[in-house]
């Protein structure tokens, strides 16, 4: 990459970042000037800035568009959204599958779309699954705004999987109520029997 590219991609920082980069690298035991890892600094830099883009990006862009459909107050569930976050404890990455419901308030209806779009804004930030899985739910029930939103999330932790504990079968599932899901047995149970019978492609 040439430098007029690097500086037309870069965010600000970069030049800072891979100086960082270079020293976890020296960190590591590894000389950074080496010919096959010269160029790795400036991949971190950029894979970190694509991982956190959801940092700069406001989740309400993606619930302006609403679709009003009289009638419509049945619950809405979208699941198999695939996303990948990065754990702030480790800045490592966590991955996995999230289903997303809600209850349209005056037919406010979404595009399904913007679901996957929403978790992906939350998810591409530095996180805690149990806070993306609030997010998600609170955002939809109040921005949209919906009677209710839910959210589940499975995932599996790399901080988790091959560092420290070395777990590589454990899973971590997170549910958040937002609205009437909180004080609705029947609705909850209504979404996680949606949940739990999609098929998880
Ligand atoms: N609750 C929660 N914990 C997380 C998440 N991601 C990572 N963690 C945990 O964050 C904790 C950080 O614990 P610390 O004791 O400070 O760090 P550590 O010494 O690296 O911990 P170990 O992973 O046990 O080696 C670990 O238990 C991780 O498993 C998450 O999304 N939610
Ligand atoms: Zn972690």
């Amino acid at each position: 990459m040439t430098t007029s590219q690097t500086e037309q991609t870069a965010p600000q920082g970069f030049t800072d970042a891979c100086d960082a980069v270079r020293v976890l690298l020296r960190f590591a035991g590894y000389d950074p000037d080496q010919p096959v890892i010269r160029d790795t600094p400036g991949r971190v830099a950029r894979a970190l800035a694509d991982m956190t883009a959801g940092t700069r990006d406001d989740p309400r862009t993606y619930l302006d568009r609403v679709f009003p459909e009289q009638g419509a107050d049945g619950l809405v569930v979208v699941s198999g959204i695939r996303f990948a976050s990065l754990c702030e404890h480790h800045m490592l990455p966590f991955s996995g599958t999230a289903t997303v419901g809600y209850i349209p308030r005056d037919g406010r209806l979404l595009g399904l779309s913007k679901l996957p779009r929403l978790v992906n804004v939350f998810a591409r930030r530095l996180q805690l699954q149990e806070r993306l899985t609030e997010q998600i739910a609170r955002t939809i029930h109040e921005d949209l705004p919906a009677k209710g939103a839910a959210c589940m999330v499975t995932a599996t932790h790399t901080c988790v999987s091959v560092r420290g504990v070395t777990q590589p079968h454990s899973t971590t599932v997170t549910r958040a109520w937002a609205g009437c899901f909180r004080d609705d047995p029947e609705a909850r149970l209504e979404f996680l029997g949606q949940a739990e019978s999609s098929p998880d492609w």
